[in-house]
């Protein structure tokens, strides 16, 4: 664990320790799901701003802190930029998405390897067109969603609540949930097309590269955008957060 110093952050002001390996969830709901999910005797970490977050031990019996990001890139960016500033050094997304493209379920996951650059503060950031994921981070992500598959981990295999199938590719971040343009068409070269669509990993993975950290992201098919439509449920949610949650902590172990 490390010392938090409080003095250096504006935003999150830390009542327990710091891992240095963190889970970032958009939503401090699923924040606070995790923690009761994943952790042993979590303490909170944050409230300030309604940022939730969460240190306990993890199954592996090591300390891990799990810290909503809020929504979009400028609430990552701060939020992220902090967790630095305190000795975070290994950082995961477990998001939500729409998936664009046809073949998805609701609850399946999806491993992103980059983020087509679309949104305001990556790019602010400094971010070309795309930015990559740490890559040893999504080759472990990549393996501990095989052995989730393959029925290591519960909830659920294929077919079971929380339990669908994992794709590995790249996803478009963006600043709009609602937008106006009506669709979220696909801005990225037809030879490595965008699976999903989503609104934080583009800062994650720039900012990340720019302090020196390990960077990974899985996310959870929320929504369906392509040639079928769909919302997935609250608990359908929950099941499959969880899972993600656990492919998560498999790869930081
Ligand atoms: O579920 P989270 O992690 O918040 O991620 C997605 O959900 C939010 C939009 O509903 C955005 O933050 C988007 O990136
Ligand atoms: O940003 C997001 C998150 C989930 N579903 C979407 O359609 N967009």
């Amino acid at each position: 664990m490390l010392a938090a110093d409080m003095a250096t952050t504006l935003h999150i002001h830390p009542t327990a320790d710091l891992s240095e390996r963190v889970l970032l969830p958009g939503d401090p709901g699923r924040a606070l799901l995790l923690a009761q999910s994943l952790l042993e005797r979590p303490k909170m970490f944050n409230h300030h701003r309604g940022l939730w977050g969460y240190t306990g031990a993890a199954a592996d019996g090591e300390p891990l802190t799990i810290q909503s990001t809020g929504m979009g890139g400028p609430s990552a960016a701060i939020v992220i930029e902090e967790l630095a500033r305190l000795g975070a050094r290994r950082l995961v997304r477990v998001g939500s998405c729409g998936a664009l493209l046809g073949g998805f379920a609701l609850g399946d996951a999806i491993v992103a390897e980059e983020a087509i650059a679309s949104d305001g503060t990556s790019r602010a950031l400094g971010a070309g067109e795309r930015v990559a994921a740490d890559a040893a981070l999504t080759d472990a992500l990549t393996d501990a969603a095989a052995g989730e598959v393959s029925g290591g981990g519960k909830p659920g295999g294929p077919g079971e609540p929380g339990g669908g199938a994992v794709r590995r590719g790249a996803v478009v971040t963006t600043d709009l949930f609602y937008d106006p343009a009506g669709e979220h068409a696909d801005p990225s070269d037809p030879a490595h097309p965008a699976l999903a669509i989503e609104m934080e990993t583009a800062t994650l993975f720039q900012l990340s590269a720019l302090r020196g950290l390990q960077a990974g992201c899985v996310l959870v098919v929320s929504d369906l955008l392509g040639p079928q439509r769909g919302r997935i449920d609250a608990e359908a949610m929950e099941a499959a957060a969880i899972r993600v949650g656990r492919i998560a902590v498999a790869a930081l172990s």
